[in-house]
């Protein structure tokens, strides 16, 4: 298996996204409409956030989930027993941020969500009808002012060689939402695992956006979009010394809609949550 990059203005992109999502879990579009400059910006302005004590400040809220979640309370991947080596911070439009930071990542969140509104409605265009028939709703709507879209600014600080054993920037895991869009992170290490159970490098070129899907969108499709594992790996040689920035916007529906006979997207996020012990 190998990801192909998808040009986004190519006549037939659509179908061919919908077709590598359909097959790989994942989707790498180039040549899209997100401002790489604004996205550079970011990576540069969090990354000096992430160096200071001013973090602090913002220590995430547990009933919110707004904020700053240093290292010693980040994620353990469902499944896993070792913390991820991570800090990240958790940006909802309603939610605190640091005054120097909102104007960029704000307008981030809105030009992300257009585009992820627009990929939705790739995905349903090309979903065989006994698949739409399922969605509960078109899927743009489904995350139409939603208050539950997360973006995410994770910082995977250098190596020190004090690590835990077995840790690694990101275990192993699947997103819960419906799907994930990333601008490649400034550093390589994220990958995808075939169905052979291989694992693949995701197209880390700067300048791409990556797409995946999440567990609520195969859930909703009965299984048709298959939610795949993908993990981010520790450097090696000279790269150990040094951070590794990512963006990833999790695309949540509004609570009350409906994924299937089963869930809600509210029923399936807290059981979720509980099962990676953050709420
Ligand atoms: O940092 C990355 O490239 C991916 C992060 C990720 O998979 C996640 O936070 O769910
Ligand atoms: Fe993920």
């Amino acid at each position: 298996m190998k990801l192909e990059t998808i040009d986004y203005r190519a006549p037939d992109s659509a179908q061919q996204f919908v077709q590598s999502l359909r097959d790989t879990g994942f989707g790498v579009l180039s040549n899209h409409p997100i401002r790489q400059e604004l996205v550079e910006a970011i990576y540069k302005e969090w990354h000096a956030f992430f160096q200071s004590d001013n973090k602090l400040e913002f220590l995430f809220k547990p009933e919110t989930q707004d904020g700053f979640f240093p290292s010693e309370v980040s994620e353990t991947a469902k499944g896993h027993t070792v913390k991820d080596i991570k800090e990240y911070y958790h940006v909802y439009p309603w939610g605190r941020i640091p005054d120097s930071l909102r104007e960029n990542i704000l307008t981030y969140y809105r030009e992300a969500n257009a585009l992820a509104a627009e990929l939705l409605s790739w995905v349903e265009a090309h979903s065989p009808e006994d698949v739409k028939a399922h969605f509960s709703m078109p899927l743009p709507d489904m995350i139409k002012d939603s208050q539950k879209t997360l973006l995410r600014v994770l910082h995977y600080p250098p190596m020190t060689g004090d690590e835990e054993l077995g840790a690694i920037r990101a275990a192993a895991h699947e997103d819960i939402n419906l799907l994930t869009v990333l601008p490649a992170a400034n550093e390589p290490g994220l990958q995808v695992q075939a169905k052979d159970g291989s694992w693949i490098d995701v197209p880390s070129d700067f300048g791409n956006l990556i797409i995946n899907i999440g567990d609520m969108l195969q859930e909703a499709s009965g299984g048709y979009f298959p939610s795949t594992s993908h993990r981010v790996i520790n450097p090696e040689g000279a790269d150990k010394t040094k951070s590794r920035i990512s963006l990833p916007l999790f695309l949540h529906p509004n609570p009350e809609v409906v994924l299937s006979e089963r869930y809600t997207a509210d029923s399936y996020l807290m059981e979720r949550l509980r099962e990676l012990g953050v709420i």
